[in-house]
């Protein structure tokens, strides 16, 4: 079971006339198995990727291959593809073994089929003491788990979840994390799970597909994107922190991570001013102003060795810790 995405573009007119291209010649490959992480930032075309691959949206141009069969054109219905959203829209009125088999049901599959299928997936999912439950006996998680097995019950092709974490709380979601990766494994189904959160993108994706402006700027494993970012653009928007960007000589731009920069109270390196201290846990976030520079840089230290704000300090790092990208055009150099 696999996916694959070939120049999917999407242009959306607004009411007033104004374009906006949500897919601009989107290539991504989900493979059998395989937990693919979409991560972008608000309207970088995420949604509407997943709408195209699940086939609520048409493409303008570029093709969808589910299993290296081309359903471009094939109806939503058709697909066998699952698609979970945020808000896991259950069904009041029944209960949560109904909930899940209800697809399969209106499908015209005989009860007892549908039956064995829910209490399997259940049984997957760790849902078996919550079947005779009605919605609103559930907690957000559970819901969110019912509606994830309301979709692996079909056995798709490919499972796609929009943000499907994004309204539960920071335990839950640590939980849940670990819930996905699990079902993803037991059921073999490439998954594309769509998020904004950076955390969660690192901690879930076997790779990981970093969007922007309707683009995929890179597509590699959380650790690779994290240790060579493609474009400067990504070293900005993927990681815990945005990484620091220092223009340097000979049309280079100069890319050092918050987590690798050490603030120090004499040696070499750049010097600059404390401009503020924000207490982060068990670290600080400083922000530096190098002399002669206009934009300050972020530090991630620890709270013992944490500088006071209006301190002069000087900030250094490892050569092994530069990143070098092209100033004209965002590239890694
Ligand atoms: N039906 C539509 N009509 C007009 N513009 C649209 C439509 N759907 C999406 N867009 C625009 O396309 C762009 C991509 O939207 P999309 O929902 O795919 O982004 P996203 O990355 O999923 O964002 P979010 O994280 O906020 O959900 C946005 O600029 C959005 O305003």
């Amino acid at each position: 079971m696999s996916l694959v995405v070939e120049g999917a573009r999407k242009e959306f007119v607004a009411r007033r006339g104004a374009r906006v291209l949500a897919l601009d010649g989107v290539d991504l490959e989900a493979k059998p198995g395989e937990l693919l992480v979409v991560v972008g930032p608000s309207g970088s075309g995420k949604s509407t990727l997943l709408r195209a691959v699940a086939g609520l949206e048409s493409l303008d141009a570029g093709r969808v291959l589910i299993d290296d069969r081309d359903v471009t054109g094939v109806p939503a219905g058709r697909r066998d593809v699952a698609l979970v959203f945020q808000e896991a829209a259950l069904f009041p009125h029944l209960r949560v073994a109904a909930n899940i088999g209800i697809g399969e049901r209106a499908r015209g599959t005989r009860r007892r089929e549908v039956e064995t299928r829910v209490r399997e997936v259940a049984r997957a999912l760790d849902l078996e003491p919550l079947l005779g439950r009605m919605p609103d006996e559930l907690s957000g998680g559970e819901r969110q788990r019912v509606a994830l097995a309301r979709a692996m019950v079909r056995s798709p092709r490919v499972c796609l979840l929009d943000e499907p974490l994004a309204s539960v709380d920071t335990e839950l979601r640590l939980r849940m994390r670990a819930e996905i990766r699990a079902v993803q494994r037991s059921f073999g189904v490439p998954m594309v799970h769509v998020t904004h959160d950076q955390a969660e993108a690192m901690a879930l994706g076997d790779r990981v597909a970093v969007m922007a402006a309707g683009r995929v700027l890179q597509c590699d494993t959380p650790a690779e994107v994290y240790a060579r970012p493609a474009t400067a653009a990504v070293a900005r928007s993927f990681g815990p922190l945005p990484m620091n960007l220092l223009p340097a000589a000979d049309g280079v731009i100069l890319g050092v991570r918050p987590e690798r920069l050490r603030v120090c109270r004499e040696g070499r390196g750049r010097p600059g001013s404390v401009v503020a201290v924000e207490p982060s846990g068990e670290e600080c976030l400083v922000r530096v102003l190098p002399d002669g520079a206009e934009q300050d840089l972020l530090a991630r230290v620890p709270w013992a060795d944490a500088p006071h704000p209006g301190e002069r300090v000087v900030l250094a790092w490892r050569p092994e810790d530069e990143h070098r990208f092209d100033a004209a055009t965002g590239a890694r150099r």
